[in-house]
């Protein structure tokens, strides 16, 4: 029971056996464990050494979602997704060790010299029987504002995605609908299934809890706070068999409901903080 640091990564473990892999690049979480069952895909093929970002788990997202903007230049400049899930984290502190919860906390290390911004990022990840909270705390250390998008990018392990029904997207949310050329949409209401390939930035989501039925029996609560927005991805073959570090098959044992704030850019004060909470549930 309690954390166990092996190089590149930290355990968190429970009697109950549900158990937390951490690896220490990108914070990225890429296993979670609950009644003996894996709850998060990684992809066979994803690469584990640091040269890539993760594909699987959870990468964080941060400071820019998606292609970089135009600008300014110091965003424009940056990777898809940002920088963070490809840097190198520090343990800072083991926050709770009992036997109904475990909890660690992440510090991001400087941002690349071209981004200047002054902020501290910090990642709080608590396993408890059933549930995994994923906490990003994003501080402006410096004396301007400076704006972000973040977003926690989970792969959730399912048997069969197009086996899966998603509830608790609001009526009338509107959505940006990457995999439909970037057109914006309205949500009717109602299940999503996915039978195609799928990638839709709902924008503020007023119940900030959606629900994924695995239709065997099982599935997750996706719950979230300071977040306001949720990504819902599934590339399916049409897209995933062009993905070098996805296994054949891969996107149908997945669904992405990534809770963040994406639909613009998050400005933040000198002082301020900024406080995006991810709960997963096994349901
Ligand atoms: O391949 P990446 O950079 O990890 O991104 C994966 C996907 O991430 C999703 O969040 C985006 O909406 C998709 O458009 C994107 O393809």
């Amino acid at each position: 029971m309690g954390v166990e640091q092996n190089g590149k990564t930290i355990v968190l473990k429970l009697a109950s056996g549900a158990s937390a892999e951490i690896y220490l690049f990108g914070a990225t979480v890429t296993s979670w464990i609950v009644d003996g069952k894996e709850r998060m895909f990684l992809s066979s093929k994803s690469s584990l050494d640091s040269t890539k970002a993760i594909r699987g788990g959870i990468p964080i997202v941060f400071p820019i979602f998606g292609p970089p903007p135009s600008s300014p230049p110091e965003y424009a400049a940056l990777k898809q997704h940002g920088f963070v899930r490809t840097q190198d984290w520090t343990l800072d502190s083991i926050i709770m060790d009992r036997d109904e919860g475990v909890s660690v906390r992440l510090t991001s290390p400087p941002p690349p010299s071209e981004f200047n911004h002054k902020f501290t990022l910090s990642y709080v990840v608590t396993l408890t029987k059933h549930q995994l909270s994923t906490d990003v705390h994003i501080n402006n250390t410096g004396n301007e504002d400076f704006i972000f998008q973040v977003l926690l990018h989970n792969y959730l392990a399912v048997p069969d995605v197009k086996k899966i029904t998603i509830t608790g997207l609001d009526k009338g949310i509107e959505f940006f609908d990457k995999a439909a050329g970037g057109k914006m949409g309205t949500w009717q209401g109602g299940e999503l299934k996915i039978t195609q390939e799928t990638d839709r930035v709902m924008w503020k989501v007023p119940s900030q809890e959606i629900k994924v039925d695995d239709g065997e029996g099982s599935g997750f609560l996706v719950k979230f706070r300071g977040f306001e927005d949720c990504t819902i991805w599934n590339p399916q073959e049409k897209s995933g068999k062009n993905m070098a570090d996805m296994e054949e098959n891969g996107w149908d044992r997945y669904i992405c409901i990534e809770p963040g704030y994406v639909r613009e850019f998050k400005s933040i004060k000198a002082g301020e903080e900024f406080l995006g909470q991810q709960v997963l549930t096994v349901l």
